[in-house]
């Protein structure tokens, strides 16, 4: 079985990668996110002409009230006072709609980016090649989804309609303020560029503890992922170090905790010195203001629209030193979201690719053939991030990470099996991923029907072959999920076929739910034998002309490997397919035997042949294979214990 890279060491290694901390956002991380946003740009329209309105009413409504205070009050002319106070109060109702209508488009801007980004994150995580998902953690790819891209939604909604307001706000009431009184006016402009240091120095802290903030979280949820899956929780009971996980995971809430303080606690500082700023400008217009009116220079209705414009006016650009920080907070998470979509798939299908013909009634399937295929895994940096790893490595990477496939060729003939046999990281499970293109090879052709599998289409690729791996995964959802997984449309009386041929029908119908039943995680609700059996059938269902499989026989009695075996030859019959073999009984049906010895093929011929030949074969058969009687195709326990193939 190829090593999937789950990491399963101790605590020891959640250490925090300070290459992804102190990563800086990349240049044009802005500029990317404008088409995002003009996709929906009747939306952003209205949102901005709402906002606008908003503006407006907040920047003239002072002015009403100093025409109130001094033509209606000053002038004793009660007329003007209901008039003005009428208008207000229509103002007050316009402002209240355009609040709900804010509201109403920003939430759709905001929430449509989301949804539109996170659909193409989940694609382009799709594509990726098995090599990515054997490196990236699966809890940081889910809080990559999640967190990062729910964090870009604010970059259009808040940031968008707040500096537009904020602009408006301060041209409108710089003019009305400019209308009433030049002199206060000039002094507020001075004051305004003191509202804006408190922000320059936080700005840049607060935009690591938001980078450091989402890979913690990213952590948080790898860790749980892993250790609260069957198999991991399985896992750590078995080895049992509960107070050692759970340091590790408190280790991580705990730097999450001071992040949070640390950002709050910044927050709060820009907030207090920003208000401070804010009292004292006030209270220096206030007594420069008063004094003018002291002198007569002033009117007080003018004075009381001043004081009033000064709030609309200090608010806004208060609200700027934290605009200023949402910006870079949320700047990394686009950067995050982009990181990602920029991840290119290393197996893509080639522009023009065709898709292979589907093989007519009573024609073959289409056959296999190696020639000269080198292989070697990718190394992290050619398919994954750092950033999605998070797990900070002692050793750099081999670059070139070592052969596994040497040169290899061979010919899996039209219609008949071919066993592949050979000692345990030979690479055998590797040549059967070639087939279906969860890899690509290094140098050389692997082909189906012919065609070289990089020139057909992904779809018509994964339709023609069908493949079940020793460790059959199933969904955690009803097998009737798990089986229509491989065919949608299959109706329940095909499955029910499938299910009989795979010989678990039987254990299926005596289910309380039958095909309804729930597997759970990872299909740990059903034993081996079952997942196996159900998995086959899955197999059997799709049916395709080409399989691969990695014996599916190890978890099976005596009896219902006898029965799978019967249905397996019934299925292959006339399907091209490829078995790494562990039985003797499969062996000894196969068409053709390849021994795979350190990615080469060493031998090759019928098991008759290659024990007549008395070289690799003939050892593993004495080792592995003598000890299973050829009638009884179970397996002794010492043997499966000291497996070679
Ligand atoms: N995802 C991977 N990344 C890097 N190296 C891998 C990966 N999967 C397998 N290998 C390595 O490739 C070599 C061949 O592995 P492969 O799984 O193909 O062997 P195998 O013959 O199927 O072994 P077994 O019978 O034990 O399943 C081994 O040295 C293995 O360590």
């Amino acid at each position: 079985m190829a090593r999937t890279g789950g990491p399963t060491a101790g605590p020891v290694r959640m250490r925090m990668d300070e290459s992804v901390t102190r990563q800086r956002i990349r240049p044009g991380t802005v500029r990317r996110i404008i088409p995002f946003v003009l996709q929906r740009r009747w939306a952003v329209a209205a949102l901005l002409a709402v906002t606008a309105v908003d503006a407006t009413i907040a920047a003239s409504s002072p002015l009403l009230l100093k025409m109130l205070i001094d033509d209606g009050i000053g002038h004793h002319r009660v007329g003007t006072v209901v008039a003005l106070s009428s208008a207000m109060a229509g103002l007050a109702i316009v402002n209240a709609v355009a609040g709900y209508l804010q509201a109403w488009f920003s939430g759709r801007v905001g929430h449509g980016l989301v949804c539109d980004l996170r659909t193409k994150v989940f694609d382009h995580l799709q594509r990726q090649p098995m090599a990515f998902f054997t490196r990236a953690q699966t809890g940081s790819l889910i809080s990559r989804l999640n967190g990062d891209v729910i964090g870009t939604q604010q970059a259009v909604t808040t940031l968008l309609s707040q500096s537009l307001s904020i602009l408006l706000t301060l041209v409108l009431v710089l003019a009305s303020l400019f209308y009433l009184s030049w002199q206060l006016t000039l002094l507020s402009l001075l004051l305004i560029p003191l509202f804006l240091v408190p922000g320059r120095f936080v700005g840049s802290r607060l935009q690591r503890i938001a980078r450091e903030g989402m890979q913690v979280d990213a952590e948080i949820g790898s860790l749980m992922s892993e250790r609260f899956n069957v198999g991991g929780a399985l896992l750590s009971k078995l080895y049992g170090r509960p107070e050692e996980e759970s340091r590790a995971f408190a280790s991580r809430a705990s730097r999450m905790r001071d992040l949070a303080v640390l950002g709050g606690v910044y927050g709060r500082l820009l907030g207090i010195v920003a208000s401070l700023i804010v009292a004292l400008a006030t209270a220096i217009v206030y007594g420069i203001g008063g004094t003018l009116v002291v002198h007569g220079t002033l009117q007080v209705g003018t004075l009381v629209a001043v004081f009033a414009l000064l709030s609309r006016l200090f608010g806004p650009v208060q609200q700027l030193n934290s605009i200023q920080i949402d910006v870079v907070t949320t700047l990394v998470s686009f950067d995050r979201v982009f990181e990602v979509l920029d991840l290119e798939p290393l197996v893509v299908e080639r522009p023009g690719a065709r898709a292979l013909p589907a093989a007519a009634a009573g024609e073959p399937a289409p056959d296999i053939e190696f020639t000269d295929v080198h292989f070697r895994y990718p190394s992290a940096t050619e398919v994954s991030l750092r950033s999605l790893e998070s797990i900070q490595s002692h050793v750099p990477e081999r670059a070139d990470g070592t052969t596994v496939l040497h040169g290899l060729s061979f010919h899996a003939p039209a219609g008949k099996m071919t066993a592949l046999v050979g000692p345990s990281g030979a690479g055998k499970t590797t040549i059967t991923q070639l087939i279906p293109r969860l890899y690509d090879p290094v140098a050389g052709t692997v082909r189906i029907g012919g065609h070289d599998v990089r020139d057909l289409t992904l779809r018509s690729l994964h339709e023609t072959i069908g493949v079940v791996t020793q460790d059959a995964h199933l969904f955690h959802d009803s097998l009737r999920a798990n089986m229509a997984f491989a065919r949608p449309e299959a109706t329940e009386e095909e499955m029910i076929e499938a299910c009989r041929a795979a010989r678990i029908w039987d254990t299926i119908a005596a289910l309380p739910n039958g095909l309804d039943t729930v597997v759970g995680d990872r299909g740990h609700r059903m034993s081996g034998g079952e997942k196996q059996r159900i998995a086959l059938a899955r197999l059997l269902l799709k049916s395709p002309p080409v399989v691969v499989l990695d014996e599916a026989t190890a978890h099976l009695d005596s009896e219902s490997e006898a029965a799978i075996q019967r249905a397996l030859e019934a299925t292959l019959v006339g399907r091209t397919s490829l078995v790494i073999a562990h039985r003797l009984s499969t062996v000894r049906n196969a068409d053709q035997i390849l021994v795979i010895d350190a990615g080469r093929v060493r031998e090759r011929g019928t098991h008759d042949e290659l024990l007549a030949a008395d070289g690799l074969y003939a050892e593993l058969y004495r080792t592995q294979f003598a000890t299973q009687h050829p009638g009884d195709p179970g397996i002794d326990p010492t043997v499966r214990a000291s497996k070679v193939g």
